[in-house]
């Protein structure tokens, strides 16, 4: 059976004209390659995580995926219809079945609108809705699904009268009204307060319960979305360098730019003491990709096979799994491996053994049962920081 968003060796290049600078200087023009050969997939009932670093390619692989930018190369489906390329014209119907919803619910939502003008204006704009009771009928729905209830006392308000998260609310009704199979959210609660983060993910993990509405969301927050993805898609410099279960991938994140966003995140209990990793550097240059895997520039534990093989992505263990990784040395929970000195050992992210962060770097000693296996990392015998090459350790 077909997914109902299925992406396939996803590409866009972006040519950037030459500046007067670089005609000076004889330099070509460049291209920035956004989107470097992405697959995933989403089904109906199912909300998938794109996680990555600003510059990672996340939001151009999404405007490739809903026709806003002409991939330059593969296919876009939607329920095995092949959508990629299509003209305005024969886009729209498609345009109605995905919506987006944008990261920003100040500058998204019109000021001098209502409510109910900003939720039944894609009914106007698809010209679907019948009359005017209809829509507004439409739009009370919307609003009712999206959390905003009663309905009716929201209708005449502007953005302004709202919190945060009700405007953003309101924008996801805007999306909910046309009935869209799939819904792409951008960084959907990345402005809001902590307080209403949650309110607006669990909506749209709601939503996906729902069993009708697949949904892609797009974070550079990897602790947000542990609590409401089914899976996740780590992307850096326009690839998928992990995917798997959720669950899967945080208790064995197997690619260490995986393992390296995981530790920059806070850990809510401040007494327990674990080395984090913040990663150096930034993502580099997409029109200077490195030659070999590319995070190899950031890694620790690279060497000299990092700097000459590119990695493809690959199953991360012998057992079938959905757990994939472009690494040369991934690290399920429990493994061993060959720290670059020979050395058969648990490496830290410097390629040490000594002092392996038990979260970071699972042993099956530490293995947590997936009963008991919470979103947030298990706790451990704290390492002692210390500063890593290629990053700041912080306590
Ligand atoms: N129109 C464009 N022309 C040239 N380069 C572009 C263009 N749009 C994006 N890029 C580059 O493509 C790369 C990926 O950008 P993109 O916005 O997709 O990343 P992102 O992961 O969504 O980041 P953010 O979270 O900051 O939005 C970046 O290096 C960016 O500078």
């Amino acid at each position: 059976m077909s997914h109902l968003l299925e992406v396939e060796d996803l590409v866009l290049h972006h040519h950037v004209p030459r500046t007067i600078a670089d005609r000076v200087a004889r330099r070509p023009a460049r291209v920035v390659r956004a989107v470097d050969g992405v697959s995933l997939h989403v089904d109906r009932g199912e909300l998938v995580a794109l996680v990555g670093e600003s510059g990672s390619g996340k939001s151009s692989t999404a405007q490739s995926i809903l026709g806003l930018v002409t991939p330059s190369h593969g296919t876009v489906r939607i329920d095995g219809s092949a959508i990629e390329g299509l003209g305005a014209r024969a886009m729209r119907p498609w345009r109605r079945r995905m919506q987006m919803v944008l990261q920003d619910p100040y500058g998204s939502l019109d000021p001098r609108c209502t409510v109910a003008s900003i939720v039944e204006e894609p009914l106007l704009i698809h010209r679907l809705g019948g009359s005017a009771e209809q829509r507004r009928a439409k739009a009370v729905d919307a609003l009712e699904r999206a959390g905003l209830r009663p309905a009716e006392t929201f209708l005449p308000r502007r953005p302004r009268e709202l919190s945060g998260g009700q405007r953003q609310r309101v924008a996801i009704a805007a999306g909910l009204v046309l009935d869209p199979s799939l819904l792409i959210a951008d960084e959907p609660a990345s402005m809001l307060d902590v307080s209403v983060r949650a309110g607006v993910l669990g909506l749209l993990r709601e939503l996906c319960d729902s069993g009708e509405t697949g949904i892609l969301l797009i974070t550079h927050d990897l602790a947000t979305v542990a609590h409401y993805a089914d899976r996740l898609a780590v992307m850096y410099l326009g690839r998928i360098v992990e995917e798997g279960p959720t669950r899967t991938v945080l208790e064995a994140p197997a690619h260490p730019y995986t393992r390296a966003l995981m530790s920059s995140v806070l850990h809510p209990d401040p007494r327990e003491r674990r080395s984090r990793v913040v990663l150096g550097g930034d993502v580099p240059d997409p029109g200077a990709r490195p030659d070999g895997c590319a995070f190899h520039p950031r890694c620790p534990l690279a060497d000299d096979g990092c700097r000459t093989t590119d990695p493809a992505l690959g199953p991360v263990d012998q057992r079938p799994t959905e757990h994939s990784a472009a690494c040369l040395r991934p690290l399920p929970a429990g493994h061993t491996t060959t720290a670059p000195a020979g050395r058969t050992t648990t490496p830290d992210l410097a390629g040490r053994a000594e002092t392996p962060d038990p979260v970071l770097w699972p042993d099956r000693r530490n293995h947590v049962p997936a009963d008991t296996a919470g979103t947030s990392p298990p706790a451990g015998p704290g390492a002692v920081p210390e500063p890593l090459p290629g990053g700041t350790v912080m306590p």
